[in-house]
C-alpha cells in the first residue's frame, strides 16, 4: 500500500520527538540523523523493545477521534506489559506542525504480537508505526519507519539515529492549540462542528442555535459581570446572591438551550468538544446584548473558562509548561461581546475539596481530573489569570458566602456604571 505519510511528516529528519515519561511533563526529547550516533542520557536507559505510533491522518476530525480512542484500543490489543507514554511530533517553531500519538515501551513475552496488533495499526492510511532498536553498544538507538506492508515482517524503509534535541521552551502542544483547542473568531468554530455533521448528527442542532450577527462592538446599557472559578469555589451560590441583590439577569455558559447536547460533545475529542464550548459564548453573547438593554446581567462561566480549561488541558506538566504570559494565545475573540467586569472566585485546595464532598454531587471527568492532578488545577487557575480583554479580578472564596457577595458588590460598583 502506497503511503503519502512521509510528506505529511514533512522532513522526517527535522522533526523533534518529544515523550512524556511519567505523563506529567517530563519530557524525553530527541531528534533523527542519518549518521550513527550516541541516543540522549534518557533513552540509553531504556531496556524495553519500542515502537511509536504516530497519527497523521488529512482529515481533522478523523484524525482527533481516531487519537482520542487510540489509548484504549492500544490498551485492549497489546499485552498488558506494554507501557503506553504520550508522545508528540514537531517542527521547532511552526505553527501547526505537531502531530500526537504513543510511545510504546514492551516487556512483553511475547514481542510477536505487539508486532502484529502494530502491523496491522500501520496499515492505516492515519497512522505512522516506528520501531526503535538498540545498538550492539548499547548508546546508539535507530528508528525504522514501517512502510505499512501487510507482511508480517516489517518492510523498513528508512532508519534514522535517535540523537538529543534541544529543549522546547514550552510544551509542543503550544504549536496547535489556536483553532484546534481555542477558538479565536466564530466562523472556525462554526467549521469544525460543520465538518463533524455527517460523524456527530447533533452539530446541525448547534449550529442552527447559533446567530451570526456581530454583538461584540456593542455597548450593553447596564453591566455584564462574570464569575469565573474552579469546580465548587462558589459560583452558582455567588451568582444566584448577586441576582437578587442587583435584581439583575442571571444567565450562564454553555447556556440553557444547549444542555441536551453537552454530554454528547463531552465525549468528543478536544477539537469538537472547544469547539462546541466556543459557540456556547457566542449563543450566551447574543442573550447578554438583550438582556442587558433591561438590567444588570451576572454570568455563570464565558471566555475566560473556555480558552483556560483548553489551554490547560492541551499541555502536560507544571504551570511551566503553560503558553508565557502575554502570549497571544491569551487574548479575546475580537467577535465575542465583552463583559464590565470577570470575577475570578479562588479557593484552597483542601477548602474545594471540603465543600465538593459536602455536596456530594458527580463532578465532570475534567473535575475530577482536578481532584486527582494539582498540577492541572493550577494550570487551570494560572491560565484564567493570563487571560486578557478584560482581565480576571481574583477575589478569595474562602469567607462566608455573605463576605464574598459584599466584596464581589463592591468590586461591581468601583468597576461598573449602576
Ligand atoms: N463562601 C462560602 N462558604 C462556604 N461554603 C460555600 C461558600 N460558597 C459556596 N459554598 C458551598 O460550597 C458548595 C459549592 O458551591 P457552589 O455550588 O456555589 O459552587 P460552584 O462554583 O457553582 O460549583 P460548580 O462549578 O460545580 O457548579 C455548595 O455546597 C455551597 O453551598
Ligand atoms: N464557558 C464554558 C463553560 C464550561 N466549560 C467547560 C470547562 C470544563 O470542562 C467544564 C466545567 O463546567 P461545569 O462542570 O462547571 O459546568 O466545562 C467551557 O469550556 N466553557
Amino acid at each position: 500500500m502506497a503511503k503519502r505519510s512521509m510528506s505529511l511528516l514533512g522532513q522526517w529528519s527535522s522533526r523533534v520527538f518529544s515523550i512524556d515519561l511519567d505523563k506529567r511533563g517530563a519530557l524525553l526529547n530527541f531528534a533523527l540523523t542519518e549518521k550513527p550516533q550516541q541516543a540522549p542520557e534518557k533513552f540509553r536507559n531504556i531496556q524495553e523493545r519500542c515502537y511509536s505510533v504516530l497519527v497523521c491522518g488529512d482529515d481533522r476530525i478523523q484524525s482527533a477521534r481516531f487519537y482520542f480512542g487510540l489509548e484504549d484500543l492500544l490498551r485492549n490489543e497489546l499485552p498488558a506489559e506494554c507501557e503506553l507514554l504520550p508522545v508528540s511530533s514537531y517542527l521547532p517553531h511552526v505553527k501547526d506542525s505537531l502531530i500526537r500519538g504513543y510511545f510504546l515501551k514492551d516487556a512483553s513475552e511475547c514481542p510477536s504480537l505487539t508486532r502484529r496488533v502494530l502491523g496491522a495499526l500501520g496499515l492505516s492510511e492515519q497512522v505512522q508505526v516506528c520501531s526503535y532498536l538498540r545498538g550492539p553498544d548499547g548508546g546508539r538507538w535507530s528508528q525504522q519507519l514501517w512502510s505499512g506492508s501487510e507482511n508480517q515482517n516489517m518492510d523498513v524503509s528508512k532508519t534514522c539515529y535517535v540523537v538529543p534535541s534541544e529543549e522546547a521552551n514550552y510544551h509542543p502542544s503550544v504549536l496547535n492549540m489556536e483553532n484546534s483547542d481555542v477558538f479565536y473568531c466564530r466562523a472556525e468554530a462554526c467549521k469544525v462542528l460543520q465538518e463533524s455533521c455527517d460523524i456527530i448528527p447533533e452539530s446541525r442542532a448547534v449550529l442552527e442555535l447559533v446567530g451570526k450577527t456581530d454583538a461584540s462592538r456593542h455597548s450593553p446599557d447596564f453591566p455584564v459581570v462574570v464569575i469565573e472559578g474552579l469546580d465548587a469555589t462558589g459560583k452558582t451560590t455567588l451568582t444566584e446572591s448577586l441576582r437578587e441583590a442587583l435584581g439583575a439577569r442571571l444567565l450562564r455558559s454553555p447556556p440553557q438551550c444547549l444542555s441536551p447536547w453537552r454530554a454528547v460533545f463531552d465525549r468528543e475529542p478536544p477539537l469538537i468538544r472547544r469547539a462546541f464550548y466556543a459557540l456556547g459564548n457566542y449563543i450566551t453573547a447574543e442573550q447578554m446584548g438583550k438582556e442587558a438593554s433591561q438590567a444588570p446581567v451576572i454570568v455563570d462561566r464565558y471566555w475566560h473558562s473556555t480558552a483556560s480549561y483548553a489551554i490547560a488541558t492541551a499541555v502536560s506538566g507544571p504551570v511551566s509548561s503553560l503558553p508565557p504570559e502575554g502570549s497571544p494565545l491569551y487574548r479575546w475573540p475580537p467577535d465575542l461581546l465583552q463583559p464590565s467586569l470577570v470575577v475570578l472566585l479562588t479557593l484552597d485546595p483542601q477548602e474545594r475539596k471540603r465543600r465538593l464532598e459536602a455536596r456530594g454531587q458527580g463532578q465532570t471527568d475534567e473535575e475530577q481530573e482536578l481532584d486527582h492532578n494539582l498540577l492541572f488545577r493550577l494550570r487551570v487557575e494560572e491560565a484564567y489569570r493570563r487571560v486578557r480583554g478584560p482581565a480576571c479580578v481574583v477575589v478569595d472564596a474562602g469567607p462566608s458566602a455573605e463576605k464574598v457577595l459584599q466584596q464581589v458588590l463592591l468590586l461591581i460598583k468601583e468597576h461598573c456604571r449602576l
